[in-house]
């Protein structure tokens, strides 16, 4: 069993549990779950593009960061001019959950992706409830059918989908999922090799009605600038702003330099 078979086994685990205890009436009932999001592929096209995430630690790298503050994190990527803010909500291979969306939420008017692995629409109802404008799905892990009807029911509450490939045949069952993203991983979430060539190999098989993102395994603006030029508009880093002592600053390093050179 690789790494991502034994994150999605527990989480069928986890999601059944909490279906038993919090029933989606009462995730309905939040008073988030109304509100009207932010959209992340909007605000990808127009500002700096990028995507910072908020990663305490990951099954390839072990702990990145546990002492940060999730609402510190958050708002410093904010005052940075990040696109969008990643939060993750898986708590055993990441040290994440849905109180660091909640902060995140009361800390930003940034549109937040809940960084996720979703199989089930009881996640989606999650994400609305606790302040999420976006989900992940990943193609990897879902059939085609699930991919249409989780997509299909975040759009239904608002939420923007940025939908993971990582090769050319999770590319092929994604054309119909109308998803507002498509994210290209250069991490093999199978092996944890990371190439950013990941990217630029599948940029011309990506149709143009999706905003193109590249996810993973980014630390410097070049590599952006390069992505660029493939017409990637999205770029999700986590790693090389949380390892740092203040990552809101980081990102602001981060873009200040990126806005010099593209
Ligand atoms: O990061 C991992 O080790 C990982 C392992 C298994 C499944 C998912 C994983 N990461 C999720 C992500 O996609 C990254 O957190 C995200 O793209 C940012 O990557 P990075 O900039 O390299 O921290």
């Amino acid at each position: 069993m690789n790494i991502l078979d034994k994150i999605i086994a527990d989480k069928f685990k986890e999601v059944e549990l909490k279906k038993s205890l919090i029933p989606v009436s009462q995730l309905e009932s939040s008073v988030l779950f109304d509100r009207k999001c932010f959209s992340l592929a909007e605000n990808l096209k127009s500002g700096s593009g990028i995507i910072a995430e908020h990663k305490r630690r990951s099954p390839s790298k072990s702990v990145i960061n546990q002492s940060h503050n999730v609402q510190d994190v958050t708002k410093g990527y904010e005052d940075a001019e990040v696109s969008g803010i990643s939060v993750l909500t898986d708590g055993k291979y990441f040290g994440g959950s849905l109180e660091d969306l909640l902060y995140a939420r009361a800390s930003v008017e940034t549109p937040i992706l809940r960084k996720e692995f979703m199989i089930d629409k009881y996640q989606v109802t999650e994400a609305k409830a606790y302040g999420a404008d976006a989900i992940l799905l990943i193609a990897a892990v879902l059939t085609e059918e699930q991919l249409i009807y989780l997509a299909n029911s975040a759009k239904e509450l608002g939420m923007d989908v940025l939908l993971e490939i990582h090769n050319e045949e999770e590319l092929q069952k994604s054309l119909k999922v109308k998803a507002d993203m498509i994210g290209v991983n250069n991490r093999n979430l199978k092996t944890f090799e990371v190439s950013i060539e990941n990217s630029k190999k599948l940029a011309e098989l990506i149709p143009n009605e999706f905003v193109k993102v590249s996810e993973s395994g980014i630390s410097n603006t070049s590599a952006i600038a390069d992505l660029k030029n493939y017409g990637y508009q999205g770029f999700l880093i986590g790693e090389n702003f949380m390892k740092t002592d203040n990552p809101g600053a980081a990102a602001k390093e981060f873009i200040t330099e990126l806005k010099s050179i593209v």
